[in-house]
């Protein structure tokens, strides 16, 4: 592996902080312990699809040769848990093994939401659709499950650890100040990518990984995520910048809009946001 795991911690003591279970997915909110199965479907019968199939050929890695299908989602719909708003609108994606997929879209079209539903975040409902990773109902599985399945999700706002799972490792309190608590967003994303090294993942969704990276951060966290990439394992990750994808190639880029895909190309479309806004790429 082409990684250099030190040069990703904000110290290298950060290397022995208490790891978390294979897998283990992350949320910002409750304690993945407490986490509830509020995020499995409620009821069946995907909708009618809107996105669009992807293209033959794309430019990243795993256009040409398609593994084994890793996460199918058809007709994924879901609600915010407590209000009932409508957050996602019959989202399809196809992933194989091998392959790098990048969502992009306006700020609140749904991209962040999409991953929480994925990983059973417990504040969204799924009211619609099915999901099959590595051909089991993902949609059936807790959190945990999902993330001992081979799932690893990292979150736009990185966890902090709670002083109580210290004290389950018979930890000093304030160990973590930072190199975990308390550490700058980079920092946090560095030791993000650091668990993702030690725990593997068949499918590694991230999002917005390049949010609050410095130029030289971006390329170390890049350069990590491709040291990891193996022809077995996936990636979905969330962007607003093509700058990411300069260093991790996607095969596909979909475009989110109003919670649903509204358009899946090759690494060119990135190019087409970029240079002609979002009308440029828009369903109509
Ligand atoms: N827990 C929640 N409570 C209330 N509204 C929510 C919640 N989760 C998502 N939303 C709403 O759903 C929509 C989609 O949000 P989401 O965070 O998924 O968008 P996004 O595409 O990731 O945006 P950004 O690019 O700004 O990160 C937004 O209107 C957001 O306000």
């Amino acid at each position: 592996m082409a990684l250099t795991l030190p040069s990703l911690l904000p110290t290298s003591s950060a290397a022995s902080s208490p790891s978390l279970p294979p897998h283990r997915t992350l949320f910002t909110g409750p304690s993945t312990l407490s986490l509830n199965r509020s995020c499995r479907r409620r009821r069946s019968g995907p909708r009618a699809s809107v996105a669009v199939d992807s293209p033959a050929e794309a430019g990243g890695r795993g256009g040409s040769s398609s593994g084994e299908l890793l996460l199918e989602v058809r007709g994924l719909s879901a609600v915010i848990a407590e209000s009932k708003k409508e957050v996602l609108r019959s989202v399809d994606l196809t992933v194989h093994q091998g392959e790098i997929h990048a969502i992009m879209g306006r700020n609140g079209s749904g991209k962040s939401t999409f991953s929480k539903v994925l990983a059973g975040h417990p504040q969204y409902e799924v009211t619609g659709g099915v999901v099959t990773f590595k051909g089991q109902n993902l949609l059936d599985m807790d959190p945990e499950e999902r993330s001992h399945a081979g799932l690893f999700t990292s979150f736009q706002d990185p966890v902090e650890i709670p002083d109580p799972k210290l004290a389950m490792l018979n930890m000093e309190k304030g160990f973590l100040d930072g190199h975990v608590n308390g550490a700058s967003g980079g920092q946090k994303k560095r030791s993000e990518i650091l668990q993702l090294a030690v725990l593997g993942a068949d499918l590694c969704i991230l999002d917005e990984i390049d949010s609050g990276l410095d130029v030289d951060a971006l390329q170390d966290v890049a350069k990590a995520i491709n040291g990891l990439l193996t022809p077995d394992n996936s990636i979905l990750m969330i962007t607003h910048y093509r700058r990411l994808l300069d260093y991790i190639k996607p095969a596909y880029v979909h475009i989110m809009e109003d919670g649903r895909i509204i358009k899946t190309g090759d690494a060119s479309l990135a190019k087409q946001l970029e240079e002609g806004g979002f009308k440029a790429v828009s369903a109509t």
